[in-house]
């Protein structure tokens, strides 16, 4: 595992105002002899601060690979993971901790929300184990924006499916983590609970400079980001910006015949 800093002198200082999250070279490789699978083919992307990216790619690709990479969840094999300026690749368990509860924001297809604690009690959870005081004003103003006010005493149980997702939005919102990293966030909501929460997400990119990444499936879904990233084979493919869902599923498309852009990395 390499931890060694790559770039010019003063590149981090650099990096720093416009990256949130960065991956540099990263391979993943799973088990070993025979068994063994590349995840990961040498992936280097920057995740833009205040911006909302999605990340893309047939079944199999790497895409959970390499968000739980970049979130710290999981190590890499060979190559680099950054979170804001801090080189994650190498940290040891308990600054790895330290690392996700105060910089990075969970929000996932299941939403795993305690179920014996209330909507509110489940927003402030993370802030509370961290230590850390909730900001009065940015409270409210969160559970105004996921429209949650008249919930908050509800316990998961109570809640339909996207009012549980909300919850989860505001849990991760409300840290105002450096990256939210959001795993299929619509993947079991009906399709109006699922825009819904992708309207929350896109106004808190919009409005209050939150960077999120998102893996999706969903075309429509990763047309509210402002970037798409398209990975096949563990490489990233291709990429779009400003997208529409049109040209995300024509992307998908030619990404299932083939390399859109550079060609397969072979051996691991
Ligand atoms: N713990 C593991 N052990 C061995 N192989 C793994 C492990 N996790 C993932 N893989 C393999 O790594 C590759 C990438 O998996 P990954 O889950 O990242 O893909 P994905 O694009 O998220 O897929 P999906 O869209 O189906 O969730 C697959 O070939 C998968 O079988």
């Amino acid at each position: 595992m390499q931890t060694t800093t790559t770039g010019p002198p003063g590149a981090e200082a650099r990096q720093d105002a416009t990256v949130a999250a960065r991956a540099v070279d990263v391979w993943k490789v799973y088990g070993s002899g025979e068994a063994q699978v590349a995840a990961l083919r040498g992936v280097s992307v920057d995740l833009g601060r205040g911006r909302f990216t999605a990340i893309m790619g047939p079944s199999g690709s790497g895409k959970s690979t390499l968000m739980h990479c970049l979130a710290g969840l999981d190590t890499v094999t060979r190559g680099e993971v950054h979170i804001g300026d801090v080189l994650v690749t190498g940290l040891g368990d308990a600054k790895l901790t330290r690392l996700r509860r105060d910089q990075v924001g969970f929000i996932f297809q299941q939403f795993n929300l305690l179920p014996s604690l209330t909507a509110q009690e489940n927003i402030l959870l993370p802030l509370s184990i961290a230590g850390r005081k909730p900001d009065r004003d940015w409270f409210a103003q969160v559970i105004e924006i996921v429209g949650l006010g008249d919930r908050l005493s509800h316990r998961p149980s109570q809640l339909s499916g996207g009012q549980q997702q909300r919850v989860a939005c505001a849990r991760a919102l409300v840290a105002r983590p450096n990256v939210i990293f959001a795993d299929e966030p619509t993947g079991n909501l009906d399709s109006r609970s699922g825009a819904e929460v992708l309207g929350f997400l896109r106004r808190s990119v919009r409005d209050y400079g939150q960077t999120i990444v998102m893996v999706t499936h969903d075309p429509n879904a990763a047309s509210y980001a402002d970037r798409v990233v398209f990975l096949a084979d563990g490489e990233v493919r291709a990429e779009l910006h400003a997208p529409t869902a049109d040209a995300v599923l024509d992307t998908m498309g030619r990404l299932d015949t083939g390399p859109v852009g550079a060609g397969r990395t072979v051996g691991a």
